[in-house]
């Protein structure tokens, strides 16, 4: 992926406008999905304003500034607001909406108790509906954050019309285009998509979605139906979690049987059906998308009657992985109870500060509620994690300003997050680690160090 970026980033830095038509287009939710694939339209020739409820995002984006740590933004984004002003933000959704030719609804779609909140979508919904009723020009609507299959045209849709009192369709066009970035990769995920899906209901939403990714590859585009494009962000996610589920439990027999789990995984991998992708075993999937989606595609599943019996499976094992990598450390050196702790590593992933349903937070709140003294470093995620600990009445966490504080004067350290620059560390923490990734590290070149998927004496 490095190369490839390589290769592509001095070409959009230089050649901006890489498409026939230039569109205007507007991106309503300003988080990960609409500041990356907003600034990545913008980067390709488009003109593209951000739209946000959040004044603080609003402002900072409009100083060339991202809200967000991910690689290569900054410089792509203070690019296109100071120097090349094809990128704005703000807060009148009513007027972007007047002022762009389509729009992208990239709002939240989280978790609440397995099913998705549709709130914000059927909030921005409204407001675009509301802009539509004062707009005489054919405007494209086309959903990107992730929702059930049926959302589109049984939400979005009728509140769009109700609201308008337009025609889907006819006034305007109502289309799904799933979003595959991930965080950490975001931007070069979105420089060059391995797939991109286009759902629409009409030709005429087609043709602009066509001209919005003129830049792509045609054989990139994937033609379907609104409801088979909201189907395929669902069966991709829970597919990689499963596999990923896969990997983790291969890694817990591996070590109860006394075998290598990398070994396994990376010959397994070797097989081109398989693939070494998402075959990681670790402390379980985390992030703001495999956990919720897969709960809402088993939930989906449900009242649909045709329950998904494998992921119910997949969310399980995975809501308990995290304790492996304690049990783990208790393997080792016995009881973890009112013992000093270090944590490496608080987002889901390395390079990002998102630390939603990290299995790093799991593993603290378990370790607070045995009495533990915590000490936790991470090099992006510490704002998120702490803000998140605190909502959840756990304060007593003392936040180490680097990865060398963290693991002095404490009894064991855990690495439930794998930033690389935490290997430079390894050979100088003297007490035991419990690494939640094997592809991390091989324990065996360390006297102290231990990790999932490896058997170690
Ligand atoms: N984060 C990812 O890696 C990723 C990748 C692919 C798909 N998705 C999906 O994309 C969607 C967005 O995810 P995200 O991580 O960017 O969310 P996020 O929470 O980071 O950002 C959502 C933004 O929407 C804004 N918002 C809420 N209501 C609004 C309104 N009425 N008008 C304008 N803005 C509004 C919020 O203030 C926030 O800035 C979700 O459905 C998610 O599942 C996320
Ligand atoms: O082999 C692996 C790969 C990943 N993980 C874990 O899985 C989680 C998710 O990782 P990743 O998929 O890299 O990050 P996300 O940014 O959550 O991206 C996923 O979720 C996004 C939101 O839907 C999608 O757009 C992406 O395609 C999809 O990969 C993290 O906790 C990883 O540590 C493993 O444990 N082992």
């Amino acid at each position: 992926m490095a190369l490839v970026f390589a290769l592509i980033y001095p070409r959009i830095k230089f050649i901006i406008c890489d498409i026939d038509y230039i569109m205007k287009i507007s991106y309503m939710g300003t988080g990960y999905v609409g500041q990356v694939s907003g600034a990545v339209s913008a980067h390709y020739g488009h003109d593209v304003v951000l739209v946000d409820i959040d004044k603080k995002k609003v402002e900072s984006i409009n100083q060339g500034k991202p809200t967000i740590f991910e690689k290569d933004l900054d410089e792509m984004m203070e690019d296109l607001v100071i120097n090349k002003k094809k990128l704005r933000a703000t807060l009148d959704t009513h007027q972007a909406v007047l002022d762009t030719e389509a729009s992208f609804i990239c709002v939240g779609t989280p978790d609440r108790g397995g099913m998705i909140d549709l709130s914000y979508i059927q909030n921005v919904s409204k407001s675009i509906g509301k802009a539509l009723k004062d707009k005489k020009q054919f405007h494209l609507v086309i959903v990107k954050s992730t929702v059930v299959p049926g959302t589109t045209i049984n939400t979005v849709k009728p509140i769009i019309e109700e609201f308008s009192g337009k025609k889907a369709g006819v006034d305007f066009g109502i289309a799904m285009n799933p979003e595959f970035l991930r965080e950490g990769l975001a931007v070069s995920d979105n420089i060059d998509p391995d797939n991109i899906v286009i759902g629409t209901q009409d030709e005429k939403s087609q043709k602009m979605l066509k001209e919005i990714y003129a830049w792509a590859a045609k054989e990139k585009y994937t033609f379907v139906n609104v409801t088979a494009a909201e189907a395929i962000k669902y069966a991709q996610n829970s597919f990689l979690a499963m596999k990923i589920t896969f990997a983790n439990e291969w890694g817990n027999y591996c070590d109860v049987m006394g075998i290598d789990a990398k070994e396994v995984l990376d010959a397994i991998g070797a097989d081109r059906r398989i693939s070494p992708m998402f075959l990681r075993n670790g402390p379980g999937y985390g992030g703001s998308c495999f956990p919720k989606d897969v709960n809402a595609i088993v939930h989906s599943g449900q009242i649909n009657h045709s329950p998904f019996r494998i992921l119910e499976e997949v969310v399980a094992t995975n809501n308990k992985q995290y304790l492996s990598l304690i049990d783990l450390a208790k393997s080792k050196i016995g009881s973890i109870a009112r013992r000093k702790v270090g944590i490496l590593g608080l987002s889901f992933k390395p390079d990002t500060d998102d630390t939603r349903e990290s299995p790093a937070l799991k593993i603290i709140s378990y370790l607070v509620s045995q009495g533990c003294n915590i000490k936790a470093y991470c090099p992006q995620g510490t704002e998120m994690a702490k803000k998140w600990l605190t909502d959840n009445r756990i304060t007593e966490i003392f936040y180490a300003n680097s990865a060398e504080e963290c693991v002095k004067d404490v009894e064991f350290v855990l690495i439930p997050t794998d930033w690389p620059e935490f290997r430079e560390l390894l050979p100088k923490i003297t007490v035991p680690t419990f690494v939640g990734h094997r592809s991390f590290v091989n324990p065996d070149n360390f006297e102290n160090v231990y990790s999932l998927g490896f058997p170690k004496k």
